[in-house]
């Protein structure tokens, strides 16, 4: 199975790098990438095959569309006529479905391109990500197989019924990666406030991290039990999560969920409109 991301930035660099690892070669995996010292090192890294844009595109099964929304039209219009009759994916943040089959004129004579929405999130550079998909009109059974073929080679994945439910994903699972390296950075900044030096707040911080997941992970209790069974009543637990409480902690991460998905939508909005 021969793949090409278009776009090779932070989101396809984690992908290449999972999958490589999975059992995928370098020579059936290639990047077109505007940015050369970013394809050198693409190659440098990964051993991949990595293009210019006036290079032909390489002869592929896949192409994962991988650049920003924001230029996700243009590059998608003036590939359209390559990508006909392929297995296309795209793993933009809110572009729907429409506008990529407007785009890569679907109507071509040639057999519309056969579109998956994904959104994968970067832990999939380590093996551990989260994927949403979504499979289009024109896609097969047999398309379903090779996306979650790559999916589950980077992690695990939600295939989801209704389109919407992937800007839900984004919001959670797509951008979630974030929110939690947010608060590890405040774990490590509050460590150094209590004195500690970088290195034993990094110690501190990210050991705490990866315990409290494994333990959640292997355990049969659910998060509140888990977190009920280090808050000793009066105790120095309850003064931090009281604070916390106090200061809308909970509320901010499921606000801030929020602002993730209805920003998917407006984008769909702004870039799917008149182009
Ligand atoms: N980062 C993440 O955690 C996630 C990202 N996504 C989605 O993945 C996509 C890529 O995101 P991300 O990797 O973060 O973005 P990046 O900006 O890191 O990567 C996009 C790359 O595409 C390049 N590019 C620009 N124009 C073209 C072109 N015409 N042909 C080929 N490549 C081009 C860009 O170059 P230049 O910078 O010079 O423009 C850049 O290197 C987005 O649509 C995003 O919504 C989905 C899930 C998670
Ligand atoms: O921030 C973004 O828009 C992209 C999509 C999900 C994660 N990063």
């Amino acid at each position: 199975m021969s793949i090409v991301f278009i776009g090779g930035g932070n989101m396809a660099t984690a992908m290449l790098g999972g999958m490589l690892q999975q059992g995928f070669a370098a020579n059936e995996l290639h990047v077109v990438e505007p940015d050369a010292a970013r394809r050198e090192q693409l190659q440098t890294d990964f051993g991949v095959g990595a293009w210019a844009l006036d290079d032909p595109l390489p002869d592929c099964d896949i192409v994962i569309l991988a650049v920003k929304p924001q230029q996700l039209a243009a590059v998608a219009k003036a590939r359209a006529a390559e990508l006909a009759g392929r297995l296309v994916i795209s793993i933009a943040a809110g572009i729907r479905m429409a506008d990529l089959q407007r785009w890569l004129k679907c109507e071509a004579p040639n057999g519309p391109a056969r579109l998956v929405r994904v959104m994968p999130n970067t832990p999939a550079l380590v093996r551990a990500g989260v994927s949403g998909a979504w499979l289009g009109p024109h896609a097969l059974a047999e398309d379903q197989a090779q996306v979650d073929r790559i999916l589950r080679s980077v992690g695990s994945v939600v295939w989801v019924e209704e389109e919407t439910r992937l800007d839900a994903i984004t919001a959670i699972s797509g951008s979630g990666p974030a929110y939690v390296f947010h608060f590890i950075e405040s774990l490590c900044q509050a460590a150094e406030l209590q004195g500690f030096d970088a290195a034993t707040a990094r110690q501190l911080a990210y050991g705490t991290f990866e315990g409290a997941v494994r333990l959640a992970l292997d355990s049969h209790d659910d998060a509140a039990t888990l977190r009920e069974k280090v808050t000793s009543k009066g105790g120095t637990t309850a003064a931090a999560l009281n604070k916390m409480a106090e200061l809308g902690v909970q509320a901010a991460i499921v606000a801030g969920a929020q602002a993730a998905r209805a920003r998917a939508t407006e984008l769909a909005d702004e870039l799917g409109r008149d182009s």
